[in-house]
């Protein structure tokens, strides 16, 4: 009789085998990945066995909190603002944690309204699976003792060994390595790679240190991060501040510590990215180019509007000017350039090896050029664009800043940075019709080239990219079919962030929310 009853609703879960998606009871999944990418555990295909979309008013009967009492909701909406106030109540030190959560649930709504049981596993969302803080003792040139914070957090193992970068910057703190690794998840969960989430690093600037420094403070923070990494544990990549240099200081560490021989294609544990420093910021330019694509548009001579002039925008600009578009500023803490006919591959280059000395400000190109403005407008976001890629850090772009960019005509933000806009700026580009590519699904790019383990077929960045753009095209499918379903149509931003929580979630029930 049971056994019946279970058959019966596995049937129920599995409504339609179409082409090359399986729909689950009303959700799509998409097995139009390249060959090489799993795009979901077999275990998250199963959402429905633990009677996720049958149960759906035995759920909403359920408290989702017990502290003070029984507490239950009533709508997706109620359920994701106690869930934010949850977080508030837990974590309201941590601005950046709170800021990326708040974001998300509220994405997340109209799951939890159609689904109430998704809104009980979000629950799980609220903790990361562990923190590491530690201190990294070092010393300078001077011989003086030198201290500082590492991290890492391991937000979730659901889908397979922790994964995500390593970033060494002077501003690094708990709540911001917290809510990087967060984002994290959603982004590794829509490479369908079978990866975890994870982000780490410490408040070290390698900015202004000396070469064998760096090498100190990373053998350091190696002694330290050695013994909660490992193949099949967890496998740190690069990030900001932490390029070849810093990857090969580590894993000579790393190797020196460990008994084991890392695997190729294991991010950090081999060298990760790094050959391809150019790689994430080619994942951003392709989302652009597929969002565009899908409103029968191109970014054939877009003017775009750059911030930053670290690793992240330098590439954005090059790939951008490689696919035609017309990159017009670069900035940095100190004010920002402006080509008004654009950032060609020659003026780049020269922008670059001006960039490449420590130091160096961006300022400095003006020089080097009878065409370029300094700071003028005084406000980058003033320059006339078609596109806004903000590379340069987080909350650059607040509702002021949001409605500017709405009234001078720009048609998309696509984030480089993690974080790059407030909430309220997100709020404005979704009333105002402007496209927004949010970094969970801009970023996606280094999480899929450790994913597709390259290594092993060591590509060129021409092979790399191709597979790049296969995996960014499938990601957009998924995210648009998802945004549909879930009644926000075009939403690519929320598409994406629902079409990786659904992948977590579904195999977090299937482990027993664990
Ligand atoms: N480097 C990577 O591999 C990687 C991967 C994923 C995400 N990211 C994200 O991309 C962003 C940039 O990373 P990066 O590696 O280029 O960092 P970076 O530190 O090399 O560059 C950041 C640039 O932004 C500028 N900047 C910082 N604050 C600014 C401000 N208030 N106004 C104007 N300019 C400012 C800095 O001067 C610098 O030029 C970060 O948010 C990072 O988390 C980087």
């Amino acid at each position: 009789m049971m056994l019946r009853a279970l058959a019966k609703r596995l049937n129920s879960t599995v409504t339609r085998a179409e082409g090359n998606s399986l729909v689950h009871a009303g959700r799509s999944l998409s097995t139009a990945a390249p060959s090489s990418l799993s795009k979901s555990s077999p275990l998250s295909q199963h959402g429905g066995v633990h009677g996720t979309r049958t149960t759906q008013k035995t759920w909403r009967n359920k408290p989702l909190f017990r502290r003070e009492g029984d507490v239950r909701f009533r709508t997706g909406t109620e359920a994701a603002e106690m869930l934010i106030n949850e977080v508030k109540r837990r974590d309201s030190h941590e601005k950046d944690f709170v800021q990326v959560f708040e974001n998300a649930l509220q994405t997340l709504a109209p799951v939890f309204e159609r689904i109430p049981k998704y809104a009980f596993v979000a629950k799980e969302f609220l903790e990361p699976e562990r923190i590491f803080q530690f201190r990294v003792s070092w010393l300078d040139d001077s011989g003086s003792y030198r201290m500082n914070r590492g991290f890492r957090v391991q937000y979730s193992s659901a889908l397979g060994p922790f994964e995500g970068g390593l970033h060494f910057h002077k501003d690094v703190n708990a709540g911001m390595v917290k809510s990087m690794a967060f984002a994290r998840v959603f982004t590794n969960a829509l490479t369908g790679c079978e990866m975890g989430a994870a982000v780490g690093g410490a408040d070290f600037n390698p900015m202004n240190k000396s070469e064998a420094e760096i090498q100190r403070f990373c053998q350091a923070y190696m002694t330290e991060l050695s013994k909660y990494i490992g193949p099949d544990q967890d496998l740190p990549g690069v990030g900001t501040g932490v390029g070849a240099r810093e990857i090969g200081y580590l894993y000579g560490q790393y190797k020196r510590m460990s008994i084991h021989h890392a695997q190729k294609g294991k991010g950090l544990l081999w060298g990760g990215v790094y050959p391809f420093p150019q790689a994430t910021a080619s994942g951003v330019v392709h989302w652009a180019a597929r969002v565009l694509e899908g409103k029968g548009d191109s970014l054939e001579g877009k003017r775009c509007l750059i911030t930053g002039s670290g690793k992240m925008a330098l590439h954005v600009a090059e790939k951008l000017v490689e696919m035609g578009a017309v990159p017009l500023t670069l900035s940095d803490t100190s004010g920002h350039v402006y080509e008004p006919d654009g950032i060609d591959a020659a003026k780049l280059k020269t922008i670059m090896k001006i960039k490449s000395e420590r130091g160096a400000r961006i300022g400095r190109y003006i020089i080097a050029s009878t065409t370029a403005k300094y700071n003028e407008p005084e406000n980058v976001f003033s320059v006339p664009a078609d596109l806004v890629f903000p590379c340069a850090t987080h909350n650059e772009i607040d509702g002021v800043t949001a409605t500017m960019l709405a009234d001078m005509g720009v048609q998309g933000v696509f984030e480089g940075s993690h974080m790059p806009c407030t909430n309220q700026a997100i709020s404005i580009f979704k009333k105002r019709g402007i496209l927004h590519g949010g970094h969970v699904a801009t970023l996606a790019a280094d999480s899929i080239f450790n994913g597709l383990e390259l290594s092993k077929s060591s590509p060129s960045m021409h092979d790399l990219d191709g597979r790049i753009k296969e995996a960014v095209d499938s990601i957009y499918l998924e995210a648009k079919a998802t945004a549909k379903e879930f009644n926000v149509r075009g939403d690519m931003h929320a598409g994406a962030i629902m079409a990786g929580f659904l992948r977590v979630a579904d195999t977090i029930i299937c482990h027993g929310a664990v």
